[in-house]
Parts: structure tokens; sequence; C-alpha cells
């Protein structure tokens, strides 16, 4: 080969050298990109799968006896067993005790339950909790977490075979409107920092209350809400929503669904955490802008379940105003308020 021919071929050899160079850094570009959405997606992956979620179904046993459910009677006729959302309202009447206990048996289930009680309020803990050990789902795996500012208070109370109570020191706050809200920042720490591995489900309850019935598996749902007991036969224009349109609460007369008490609310520990994190941030948007919702805390949740609506929803029997009150359609009392002179027990008026 003479000289030129030389050339002209090292000159082709660096050509598709430099292309055979720009074709490789390309594909090495690309694996990259790729890499770094396969983390992405592992990253994802591992968030939605932080919150333990138990999908079995409902599994029921074979050879187990209880009455036939019927298709075209309802267990009780002088109350609405379900919303115009297709969520179940539960009353007495609408479920069968064994069935449901069986089937959630299966899940091997632990319900984290909270309560707070600063100053006064110690003095309702043993009875919450005496009165739960007898009612409040027997035979599960019940883990209590109470958080109190004098936990030297806290009285000993005999616990039953997988169920446990760990108590929480938290400051005292001057105004019982501050305990109050405060409970929605205290439980979306609790559920991020430490039930995510532990629990299914959690119920944040009053302390100022008292079992006298049986509250079970039937309660069990994604986003639970109950029925206050002063409203669940008043027109939605007569709730104590908040009204004003300045807060985040804020909810007009010709909108709403039910009024929710604020005593008692629960579901999985992703969708709780997904509302007392709102209700927290929608509380502080009003604290600065000097704005206290009529109801605090009960009022935002209102906003929230009009919003999101509660898979599952709870009557009165759930949350009753007092054990010597009646009304035609609560048949049991499962969970009640006790009797307070509010002057008394909280710290302000
Ligand atoms: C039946 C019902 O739905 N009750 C709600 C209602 O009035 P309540 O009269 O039931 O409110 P409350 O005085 O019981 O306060 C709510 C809770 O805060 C805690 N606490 C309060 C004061 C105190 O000094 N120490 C203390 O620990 C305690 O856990 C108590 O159960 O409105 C409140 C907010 O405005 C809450 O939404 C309550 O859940
Ligand atoms: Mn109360």
């Amino acid at each position: 080969m003479n000289i030129p021919g030389i050339i002209l071929l090292r000159q082709n050899f660096l050509i598709i050298l430099v292309f055979f160079g720009m074709v490789l850094s390309g594909l090495i570009y690309l694996n990259n990109i790729q890499c770094s959405c396969n983390q992405q997606i592992t990253e994802q992956v591992i968030i939605k799968s932080k919150w333990k979620q138990k999908t079995f179904g409902l599994r029921s046993s074979s050879g187990l006896f209880y009455n036939q459910p019927s298709a075209l009677v309802l267990g009780r006729t002088d109350v609405a067993p379900v919303t115009s959302w297709s969520a179940p309202i539960i009353w007495e009447g609408t479920f069968d005790s064994t069935l449901i206990d069986s089937i959630y048996k299966h899940q091997n289930l632990t319900i984290a339950t909270t309560v707070f009680a600063l100053g006064k309020y110690t003095r309702f803990v043993k009875d919450f909790l005496e009165s739960a050990e007898k009612y409040y789902f027997v035979g599960f795996r019940v883990h209590y977490y109470l958080f109190t500012d004098k936990p030297e208070s806290v009285p000993e109370v005999k616990m039953g075979e997988n169920r446990s109570l760990t108590v929480r020191k938290v400051p005292s706050l001057n105004r019982w409107q501050d305990i109050s809200m405060n409970r929605m920042e205290k439980l979306e720490k609790l559920i991020e920092d430490e039930l995510s591995s532990e629990a299914d489900y959690i119920f944040c309850l009053d302390i100022d209350t008292k079992f006298y019935g049986r509250w079970g598996a039937e309660s069990l749902g994604r986003l639970v809400g109950v029925i206050h007991p002063w409203f669940f036969d008043a027109p939605r224009d007569r709730f104590t929503y908040e009204r004003r349109p300045v807060s985040q609460a804020y909810i007009p007369a010709e909108e709403g669904d039910y009024y929710y008490a604020g005593a008692a609310f629960g579901g999985s520990l992703k969708d709780v955490h997904h509302l007392t994190k709102t209700c927290r941030e929608n509380l502080n948007i009003d604290a600065a802008r000097s704005i206290e919702a009529v109801w605090q805390e009960e009022s935002h949740l209102n906003k929230y379940f009009l919003l999101n609506k509660p898979s599952k929803l709870l009557s009165p029997e759930y949350m009753w105003r007092d054990i010597n009150e009646g009304a035609a359609q609560i048949k049991i009392i499962r969970f009640t308020n006790v009797p307070k002179n509010y002057a008394e027990v909280r710290p302000n008026p």
C-alpha cells in the first residue's frame, strides 16, 4: 500500500473508533438513567410498603355455625346501615360478632390504641383501662399508648394476655383546647416513628370515657369515623361545623354528611397518618392566622371526613353521651363519655 493509502486507512480507522466511542458512551448514559430510575422505583416501593398492610382477605373457617345472612331482610329497619357512598354504619343487630371475630382472628392483628391524660384527666385512666380490658377487642392483641404529663400518677392496671400499655411523658399545656388539638401532631409522630412496623390498625380515643359493651373487630376498616351522639338525628345546617370561611375547617351550611365525634376515630396506619398530618397542618394554618376552629380538632376532623369519606362509620353506640341517657335507636351502649364537672377538671374555661 502506498503512503496516501495508509493515511486514508488510518483516517477511516479513527472515524470508526470515534463512532464506536460515541455509541458506547451513549449506551453507558442510557444504562445510568435506567439505574437511577430503578433506584427511584425501589425507593417508591419502600415508601409504599413502609406501612404494615396485611391483605389476607376475609377468611372464614369451615364448620362454624351462625345465622344465615339475608340478601332481602335488614338486621335493623329503624336505622341506616349504610351511607350514600356505600360505607357500612355499624349498629347493634347489623353484624354477627362470632363470625366477625373468627374472620379477623385469622389476621393476627395488633390494634394500637391512643389516649391522652394531662392535668386532672389522669383520674379517668383507671376506669378507661379496666373497662377496655373487659370489652375492647377482647382476644386480640392491643397496645395502648398513654400520653401524660404525670406518668407517676398512672395506676397499675392488670392487663390481659397479649395486651400492653406504654406510657409517654409529654409537656403540660395551659389550655384544654391546646391539649385537645395537640393530639393530632403527637399521633402523627407516633405513627410515623413507631407504629408502622408494630400495629395494623389504630384507634384514637378520649380518656374521659368508659366501655360498657363490646367494641370489637366489626369496627375495623381503612378509615373509621364515629357519628357524634348529639347530632345523629340533626339536619346538616345545625351541625356545629366551623362556619367561618377564613378557617381551614370551614364547611358551608349546605354541605356535610354527618357530624363526627372528635373523641374517637381510627383505621389503618396509613390512613390515620394522613388524617392526623392533614389536620395538624390545617390547625397550624389557622393558628398562624390567629383563628381557632369552634370545636378545635373536632372541626378539622369533620372537614377531613367531608373530603375523605370514611370507609366505615360507627353508630353513636361507640361514643355515647352518658351511661344514664338513652335513645330509641341505641340498643347497647358500648363506649360512653363519663360525666365531668368541666369547671373543676379543665385547666381553663
Ligand atoms: C365526645 C366528643 O367528641 N368530645 C370532643 C369534644 O369535647 P370534650 O368535652 O369531650 O373534650 P375533653 O375535655 O374531653 O378534651 C378532649 C381530650 O383531651 C384530653 N385532655 C383535655 C383537657 C385536659 O385538661 N387534659 C386532657 O388530657 C383528654 O384526653 C380528653 O379526653 O371536643 C373536643 C375538642 O374541642 C374533642 O374533640 C373531644 O374529643
Ligand atoms: Mn371528652
